[in-house]
């Protein structure tokens, strides 16, 4: 591919203009790209998500924070439907991509994980080549030749900030790469499959400090593009990746700000306990 073809980050062949660059206007910063309305999310008998009203921004990145066992990481899995593996477990209320409630039992999964994507804690590629790491999820939702394959391969690499590193040993183990290469290869495959939303679990908990702050340079770079979530246990990575910033406590959502507004004048007694160290 051509550096200027490179430079352009829309994403190759089929689905043109999802990921086009485009000016954003303030309108469309402000839009909720996930809307959460009166979300409850049940463990069995046990309620670990409590009537939440958020909404997450379209290409803004949204932090949550909170102590450990507040529910972070269950929003997460009711955002992309995960829970649904598991029987027992059940969310009520809305969760609205784009308008369409994406709780209900109807929608179709599939398509589903190619609009919301998940990046986990612990780098997890798959024991095939770093081309195929990328290859496999694209196929199992668009039909590609080998040369628009090759190309997707790129882009999504070079999104990742990956390609370079990755550009001569595409056909070597996945495995061979370090820790935080193996994160960031994980964020290029999913990124392959051109989703809007990409969820963040704690990406950078298993990373050394440089990693960390490569993944973190990448989510700043990555959501001029798409809508972030992550969920982060560092209050410095909220503050220094988050626009907004989500404080669950129990189960409950105590408070959600612009990130510097959350960090300095926090609204809630406990948002001020917690940001202050004073629990978790
Ligand atoms: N599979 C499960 N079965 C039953 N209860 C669960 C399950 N997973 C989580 N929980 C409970 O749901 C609540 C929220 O857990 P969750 O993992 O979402 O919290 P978290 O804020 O992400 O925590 P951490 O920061 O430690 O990852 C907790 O009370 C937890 O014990």
């Amino acid at each position: 591919m051509s550096q200027s073809a490179m430079d352009d980050k829309t994403a190759p062949a089929a689905r043109p203009n999802i990921g086009a660059m485009q000016a954003r206007s303030a309108a469309e910063l402000n839009e909720a790209k996930l809307a959460i309305r009166g979300l409850d999310f049940f463990y069995g008998a046990h309620k670990a998500l409590k009537g939440i009203d958020l909404n997450i921004p379209a290409r803004q990145v949204t932090g949550m924070i909170g102590p450990s066992g507040c529910g972070k990481s269950t929003l997460l899995r009711v955002l992309n439907r995960m829970y649904s593996l598991y029987p027992g477990q059940r969310a009520e209320g809305q969760v609205l991509l784009d308008g369409e409630n994406i709780i209900d039992s109807n929608v179709d999964l599939n398509a589903l994980r190619s609009k919301i994507g998940m990046v986990f804690q612990k780098p997890t590629p798959f024991p095939m080549t770093i081309y195929e790491n990328i290859a496999f999820g694209v196929r199992l939702h668009e039909q590609l030749s080998k040369a628009q394959m090759d190309e997707r391969v790129e882009w999504a690499l070079t999104r990742a900030a990956l390609w370079s590193e990755a550009k001569d040993r595409l056909n070597t183990s996945a495995m061979g790469m370090s820790g935080g290469q193996q994160q960031r290869l994980c964020i290029a495959r999913t990124i392959a499959v051109r989703p809007e939303v990409i969820l963040f679990d704690e990406p950078t908990s298993a990373l050394d400090p440089i990693s960390t702050l490569k993944i973190e340079e990448l989510i700043d770079e990555l959501k001029r593009d798409f809508t972030i979530a992550i969920v982060t246990h560092n209050m410095q990575q909220a503050a220094r990746c988050a626009d907004q910033v989500a404080f669950f406590y129990l189960g409950e959502l105590i408070e959600v700000a612009p990130a510097g507004q959350l960090f300095t004048a926090p609204k809630h007694p406990k948002t001020q306990e917690y940001i202050t160290g004073r629990f978790g």
